[in-house]
């Protein structure tokens, strides 16, 4: 729960964009006499959890609390209001086809109906929980020890940041965790996975500045596995997934790490920055080609109004979410909760 809070509050720009969008949805187009709902009116199952005691009752009338219905504005949901509502899912970075999607799913079960901003919003958050609850999975442990956790992303997405934090995490769970600083190139790299490291109480093996990052990973794993580790976590430098030779170089890390163990690297886990928006979805297409991604991780959802993006890459590829990241501390990277996710994205409490 503490969890789901920092991320409400820190997705605020995805969730006020997207909240602002549909409370003007409402109320642009609201219906000329919003009289009081009947209480027998059909209302939308409610998504989840019954909102805690503190969120912010919806605007209630008088004659509202005492009937049990709400008066406040409402819009009957027609091909008009749906084509705002995709305009509005595609501008938080959903991409046209899963708008498209969600909102013939609203349409399917509530075309025609009148609904207020909250009913929306449940909707909303409905749908798109439906579409992450399959790829909500937490990185997966197996008995192999090693195992071998290949970090891949573009420059800057926070591969070493969640190495970091994944690293404390494992750690503090009891497992055996070492960290192999495959970014050669970049001894400010080196340092910075360092000083995770010592935050995470785990040792970080590196080698010579420009030496063979395919040869220190051979080499880590064959400490890891003299030294009994449970996970071996191995960094990559960043690289941009159009330049051909530096993908060159990651498949040839994998190529190494499979002569020593067939089945390795165990999880290929590609590191997205989420303000990077639907350009994330080119660099799933291209990572996965080379690397064999097995999972995601989405990294500063704080601070961004295009959270959306994850939605879609959910619907597009189905691959795992292993976890999000909501800011640069060690406790600032959780397992991914749809439910969750989808109520922070909306603005709902
Ligand atoms: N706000 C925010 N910042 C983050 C998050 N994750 C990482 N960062 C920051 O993003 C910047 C880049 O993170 P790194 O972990 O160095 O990224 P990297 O992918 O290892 O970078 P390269 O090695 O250069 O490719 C750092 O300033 C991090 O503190 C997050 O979830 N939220």
């Amino acid at each position: 729960m503490a969890f789901f809070r920092k991320l409400r509050d820190r997705m605020f720009k995805s969730s006020s964009k997207l909240d602002q969008g549909l409370e003007a949805l409402i109320e642009d187009g609201a219906d000329e006499t919003p009289e009081v709902a009947p209480a027998a009116q059909p209302v939308p199952e409610p998504v989840a959890q019954p909102a805690p005691a503190a969120a912010p009752a919806p605007k209630v009338g008088i004659l509202g609390r005492l009937t049990g219905a709400d008066n406040s504005p409402r819009r009957t949901l027609d091909d008009d209001m749906l084509e705002e509502l995709e305009d509005l899912l595609v501008a938080s970075d959903m991409g046209v086809e899963t708008a498209q999607r969600v909102a013939a799913n609203i349409a399917q079960s509530h075309l025609g109906q009148r609904v207020s901003q909250t009913q929306i919003k449940e909707l909303l958050a409905r749908e798109i929980t439906r579409i992450m609850e399959g790829v909500a999975r937490p990185l997966p442990i197996y008995p192999k020890k090693p195992q071998v956790v290949l970090v891949v992303g573009v420059n800057g997405s926070g591969k070493t940041t969640t190495i970091g934090k994944l690293a404390s995490q494992f750690k503090a769970a009891g497992k055996n965790v070492v960290i192999a600083a495959g970014d050669t190139f970049r001894a400010a790299a080196v340092e910075q996975l360092q000083v995770w490291g010592q935050r995470a109480n785990v040792p970080v093996l590196t080698a010579p500045e420009g030496s063979d990052p395919a040869s220190l990973a051979f080499e880590a794993m064959t400490k890891a596995e003299a030294e009994g580790a449970d996970l071996l976590m191995i960094d990559t430098a960043g690289r941009l997934q159009n330049r051909s030779d530096l993908m060159e170089e990651l498949a040839k890390i994998v190529r190494v790490i499979r002569k020593k163990d067939p089945d390795a690297p165990h999880n290929t886990l590609l590191v997205l920055d989420a303000t990077t928006g639907q350009n994330a979805v080119t660099q799933v297409e291209i990572f996965k080609q080379i690397a064999d991604v097995s999972g995601l991780v989405m990294t500063k959802l704080d601070g961004t109004a295009r959270g959306g993006v994850l939605v879609a890459l959910a619907d597009k590829f189905g691959l795992p979410i292993h976890a999000i990241g909501v800011g640069e501390q060690i406790d600032d990277l959780d397992a991914f909760d749809p439910e969750d996710f989808a109520k922070a994205l909306v603005g709902l409490e």
